[in-house]
């Protein structure tokens, strides 16, 4: 019997009891999401259709390909690149042979690259290769996606997917979160737009406009920790940047998956199974094309647990190792639950902790500790250089990891119709991110689809969430370790206490209520996400960033924009 079948005659017993009424909590829990079937609610050729287009999706996505930037190609007669020459009318490019990969050719140019023209040439080529052949196919997709939702009782897909967080208001709480973080955002746009024009010049980078997304050294301006050599407060002083120590040390995946491992067991959690360092992929293969976005997976048999990462020598990936190890900590946590309990309380928790503990291993003491920084000195320049470069990454991400789903939901909803999605997609970027498109977009394009979650089908709004309560994970389990001073000085490792407490909180799985986790977590001082602790942890950057911004315009005019989407 297929497994559709099995699963949906299972859904069927499970509708016919009264389980609402139950009086057992755990129960009624279990029954409350077993009730739920799911895509497998679809007659089964619509469910074929909308895995095949989810697949085709992945496919195109993770197979794209670009040509090299030619600077000698076609030139307007104002000497600026003539980019739409390079495109022909089915916007395949032409002249060249496309052979860079997203990873790692492509995401090493938009980090290294300097040259305006190459950057804006590379966006554009990505998204003709990975985001607007999907369009037509994410349309039917969110058609097939919707029906599923409502076979489920829910009036979209969106709103199924925000069940997940057992809120009545999940939007509404998140502005207001939003709302706090924002200023704290604004002053950090402001000052790297001021370092950027330093370096690009006016008539690249706005005085007072949002900032060209394609400088900000990631293909989706996502996180610019690429821009700290053109950024960082105090160049000289410590950087927290140690790719050039790893690589120096001789350092390959396997050790920096064994680093990070090394510091879940310092806490007293589980090492990696036998199985997972046979079966795991760490470094792209030469022999096959695979899906190089990182990923964990678990097989519920409680030994095989596997990551799959194009692992480059580099700070940024000893980072989303932590992450990815995370998740797999997370699953063996909970490997005892009932089966319908092992998932994270909310997905946000699951994004959360491996991050929870690269914020320890990334201050520059650890780093020195384990050898990959030398010198560190305890200045306030290097305290505001390592800040700086957190909310590089942190703070930067906040208000795209926030609109990605606010762009999804309102698709699923119907509120932003097949003719805007585009459009839709760059007010929410001008508005939240205050980032511009670096050339002119329009509904041929579908910039969405080059952001792999969107044809992957994975929610987003989960990492919004952790970059908030992974800092409340942080700050609890501080206390634990007994650490005493700034929140950003905080390093667990090796804390038993710390360790234990992150235990009780991840062994729980989804068999509790997250709030009800949180409580534990923060023992009984608060259920809902705050944004206090990430706040608190970059208090001495908002006064630093405060007293740099004096004279600068704080925010942008979208009006201002160099170029209008
Ligand atoms: C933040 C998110 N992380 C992930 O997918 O693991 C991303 O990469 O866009
Ligand atoms: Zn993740």
């Amino acid at each position: 019997m297929e497994w559709s079948e099995f699963h949906r005659n299972k859904w069927k017993q499970a509708t016919t009891f009264a389980w609402k009424n139950f009086t057992n909590p755990l129960v009624r829990r279990m029954f409350s999401f077993v009730t739920v079937l799911g895509k497998a609610a679809l007659p089964k050729e619509k469910l074929q259709e909308l895995s095949e287009l989810v697949q085709d999706m992945k496919t195109t996505y993770s197979t794209a390909k670009i040509c090299k930037y030619d600077s000698t190609q076609r030139r307007l007669p104002n000497g600026d690149y003539d980019y739409y020459a390079d495109f022909d009318a089915e916007d395949n490019e032409i002249g060249c042979v496309p052979t860079l990969s997203l990873e790692p050719e492509v995401t090493q140019i938009m980090a290294r690259s300097r040259d305006p023209e190459e950057l804006r040439y590379v966006w554009r080529a990505w998204r003709e290769a990975a985001g607007k052949p999907l369009r037509h196919k994410y349309i039917r997709f969110v058609q097939l996606a919707n029906e599923a939702a409502r076979l489920n009782g829910f009036e979209d897909a969106g709103a199924y997917w925000r069940s997940d967080y057992e809120t009545d208001d999940l939007h509404k709480e998140l502005q207001e979160l939003w709302d706090v973080l924002r200023p704290l955002y604004e002053h950090l746009h402001a000052y790297v737009r001021k370092k950027l024009r330093e370096k690009y010049g006016e008539k690249v980078v706005p005085r007072s406009g949002p900032i060209p997304a394609h400088l900000l050294g990631n293909m989706w301006a996502q996180t610019w920790t690429h821009t700290q050599d053109l950024t960082i407060p105090y160049p000289g002083r410590t950087s927290v940047d140690v790719t050039a120590s790893l690589l120096r040390q001789g350092y390959m995946p396997l050790h920096m998956f064994r680093l990070a491992e090394e510091f879940f067991t310092s806490l007293g959690l589980d090492p990696m199974p036998l199985g997972f360092w046979q079966k795991s992929l760490i470094v792209k293969p030469t022999d096959r094309e695979v899906v190089c976005h990182a990923s964990a997976w678990d097989f519920c048999n409680g030994i095989d647990y596997r990551i799959k990462q194009c692992t480059r020598v580099t700070t940024e990936d000893l980072i989303t190792i932590h992450h990815e190890m995370g998740h797999i900590q997370y699953d063996i946590q909970y490997r005892n639950q009932p089966f319908i309990f092992r998932d994270g309380a909310n997905p946000g928790f699951h994004e959360a902790v491996g991050d929870v503990l690269a914020l320890s291993a990334s201050t520059p003491h650890h780093l020195q500790s384990i050898g990959l920084l030398e010198n560190v000195d305890d200045s306030y320049e290097t305290d505001i250089n390592f800040l700086f470069t957190m909310a590089l990454d942190k703070i930067a991400f906040l208000p795209f990891g926030y609109l990605v789903d606010l762009w999804r939901w309102e698709v699923f909803s119907g509120k932003t119709g097949e003719l805007s999605l585009n459009r839709r997609w760059w007010e929410l970027r001008l508005s939240l991110q205050g980032v511009s498109p670096p050339l002119p977009r329009d509904e041929d394009d579908f910039d969405p689809g080059a952001k792999f979650h969107i044809p992957a089908n994975v929610p987003y709004i989960r990492y919004f969430i952790s970059f908030i309560v992974q800092f409340q994970f942080h700050a609890e389990l501080c206390k634990a370790a007994g650490h005493v001073g700034p929140l950003h000085h905080c390093d667990i490792y090796r804390s038993h206490k710390a360790g234990t407490l992150l235990r009780n909180v991840l062994s729980l799985g989804k068999s509790r209520p997250w709030t009800e986790a949180l409580l534990i977590l923060t023992s009984g001082k608060t259920s809902k996400l705050d944004v206090k602790p990430i706040l608190e942890y970059f208090a001495p950057l908002i006064a630093w960033l405060k007293s740099q911004n004096r004279g600068e315009f704080v925010g942008w005019r979208v009006s201002e924009a160099i170029v209008q989407p």
